[in-house]
């Protein structure tokens, strides 16, 4: 499969917050979403992929391209959505297409103004007037007017109401019928991944925990409840995170199957969601790595 974002043991250092030795892959033609709690480094990976920072050392290639020699090329096939005030906002939505659509030689005006449509977006309106939802969705048809070949979107359901967000979402159901598109996107909002996502990326602290097909996950990822004396240094071994408490253990499994062969009838195993992959990720006492 061709990789349209590729990170390669990136660094970044800032006083409070490291990224070291951070290596990724975005699929071509694939919708991923990237998870991670408040200040995990989402935003921070996603500037990287925009060359709005630099990382101290390794490499970021766009398109198998570099920032350093082919910025303008890179920059032409990515549509960039995030949750910022950056539209000018003495302007309309009108007057900032006339803005915009030159600097792209693939801008489509039809399908400008069909998105417009489809989202309920005034054209003579001021931005600035605009309600957080008519920014956000302004800003994705900004984006998706010069067909780009990759979205990058930071946060972009975040402050939707629900039926704004599923108008959102299938809008971008509907950019994924072309095989040739991508989609990388942050959320906090986990059901939003649900109907899109193909791959999923987990970052903690700035590390990549796992980027892995949503199914895979589905299928293997489980949580195991059971009494504590089934625990000794074999058995824990078969866990990614062990949580305590005084009436026995709840533990995070990656392999559903040998859970069951190895604990039979003794645990009660549940499929894990991506909520709960995140919270025992952070809040249990790991003791095997994630792979
Ligand atoms: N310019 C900067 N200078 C110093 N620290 C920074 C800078 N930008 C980001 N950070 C720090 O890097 C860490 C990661 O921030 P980042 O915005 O990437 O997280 P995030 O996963 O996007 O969080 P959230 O979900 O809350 O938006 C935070 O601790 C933040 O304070």
């Amino acid at each position: 499969m061709e990789n349209v974002i590729e990170l390669k043991n990136i660094y970044k250092s800032y006083k409070n917050f490291q990224i070291e030795d951070l290596s990724l892959q975005v699929k071509k033609g694939f919708v991923t979403g990237f998870i991670g709690a408040n200040g995990a480094g989402k935003s921070t990976v996603m500037k990287l992929m925009m060359n709005l920072i630099r990382p101290d050392s390794g490499e970021v290639k766009m398109f198998g391209m570099d920032y350093s020699k082919h910025e303008k090329e890179i920059k032409k096939r990515i549509g960039f959505v995030f949750d910022d005030d950056i539209l000018y906002k003495e302007l309309t939505l009108h007057d900032m297409k006339k803005l915009i659509a030159p600097c792209y030689k693939q801008w489509q005006d039809s399908l400008f103004r069909e998105y417009c449509d489809r989202l309920e977006l005034p054209l003579n309106q001021k931005m600035n007037t605009f309600s957080k939802g008519m920014k956000m969705k302004a800003s994705l048809v900004m984006a998706l007017s010069h067909q780009p070949d990759l979205l990058i979107m930071d946060e972009p359901t975040a402050g939707l109401d629900p039926i704004v967000r599923r108008q959102f979402i299938e809008l971008l159901q509907d950019v994924m019928l072309d095989e040739e598109k991508t989609i990388f996107l942050s959320t906090h909002i986990i059901s939003d991944l649900a109907p899109i996502a193909d791959f999923i990326t987990f970052i903690n602290s700035g590390e990549i925990v796992f980027s892995k097909a949503l199914h895979e996950i589905e299928e293997k990822y489980a949580i195991v409840r059971g009494s504590l004396e089934l625990l000794d240094r074999d058995t824990e071994q078969y866990f990614l995170s062990i949580k305590r408490t005084d009436v026995g253990f709840e533990a995070l499994t990656s392999d559903y199957q040998q859970i069951k062969e190895v604990f039979q009838d003794e645990v009660i195993v549940e499929k894990a969601n991506l909520e709960e992959i995140m919270y025992y990720s952070k809040g249990g006492q790991g003791n095997v790595a994630f792979d």
